[in-house]
């Protein structure tokens, strides 16, 4: 029986950076967590613990911080690309780097209704974030966010589905519909306004979810993807992860009440999970691009 060491990456996880850029007396936040990995002529270390091609994890995590310093970290795919770039072309045997970033935003706090200089709030849980792969000459971008909470107090129904034994599922013409939205997109080959790209798909996600009238979270998946497709000619491909954040009807005839609509259980789990892809037919190849990023 022959025994062989199989496809590996290292790198360093959840590198947190946080970034004040000064413009006089207003400062610029910027807060990402970054995490590195690298692929290539790694067998030695594996095998025997020779350590000559290895680019220390500590390295890695170094580059990052001195790489804040010498560039404005900028957008956070140009960031990424960078960094990805030093490490495939500066080590000869790394072939390949998968650099993710994750940017957690704040709002200036408002100070008698004035932009405050230098404090802020956490936004949220919301992301924006960003996979980019480079593998030798080429790169791949995948952008996106995550924790995007939506809900919607009508336009929505979900009925027609087979009933057995085990369906206890009322059928609904009028129900709440609620998701966290991770939305993950790949951009076609070459550099494009990032910023630009982020702000009108999150725009349409959104516009989408709040205005198509839903008969099944299925189809709202299907129709935001398609419409950031219509919208943005750099993207081939959006993938959406929608888990469906149900509000139960409260049953309150035990009080003698009834319920026109009005009060809801909020339940966390168990969830649907709907997820899928919505692409071009004639998308160019997407590479390496999704290679060990979650499916959805
Ligand atoms: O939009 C929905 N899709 C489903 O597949 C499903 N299944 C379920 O129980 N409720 C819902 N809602």
């Amino acid at each position: 029986m022959a025994i062989t060491l199989g496809a590996n990456q290292y790198g360093k996880a959840e590198v947190r950076l946080v970034t004040v850029r000064r413009e006089g007396p207003v400062h610029h936040l910027k807060d990402l967590t970054v995490s590195t990995s690298l692929r290539g002529r790694l067998t030695a270390t594996h095998l025997t613990g020779d350590n000559a091609d290895v680019v220390a994890t500590d390295t890695q995590k170094n580059t990052v911080y001195a790489f804040a310093k010498e560039h404005p970290v900028g957008e956070i795919e140009d960031f990424a690309l960078r960094l990805g770039r030093h490490f495939v072309d500066g080590f000869d045997a790394i072939t390949g780097a998968r650099v993710l970033v994750d940017e957690h935003a704040w709002d200036r706090i408002a100070v008698d209704g004035a932009p405050h200089e230098h404090s802020f709030s956490r936004a949220g849980d919301e992301r924006r974030t960003t996979a980019v792969t480079v593998y030798g000459d080429r790169a791949w971008v995948v952008s996106g966010l995550t924790g995007l909470t939506v809900l919607k107090s009508t336009g929505s129904e979900f009925h027609g589905f087979p009933r057995d034994r085990y369906t206890t599922l009322a059928e609904t013409t009028d129900r709440i519909l609620a998701t966290a939205v991770t939305a993950r997109w790949r951009y076609v080959s070459g550099r494009h306004d990032w910023h630009k790209c982020f702000t009108e798909v999150r725009r349409v996600l959104l516009e989408t979810f709040a205005t198509k009238h839903s008969l099944s979270l299925q189809q709202t998946l299907y129709a935001m993807g398609e419409a950031v497709l219509r919208a943005r000619e750099e993207i081939a491909e959006i993938r959406l992860s929608l888990p469906n954040k149900h509000h139960f009807l409260v049953d309150l005839s035990p009080f003698g009440l009834t319920n026109d609509n009005e009060v809801f259980y909020a339940a966390d789990r168990p969830y649907g999970l709907i997820e899928g892809t919505v692409l071009r037919d004639d998308a160019e190849d997407a590479g390496q691009a999704w290679h060990t990023l979650p499916a959805f």
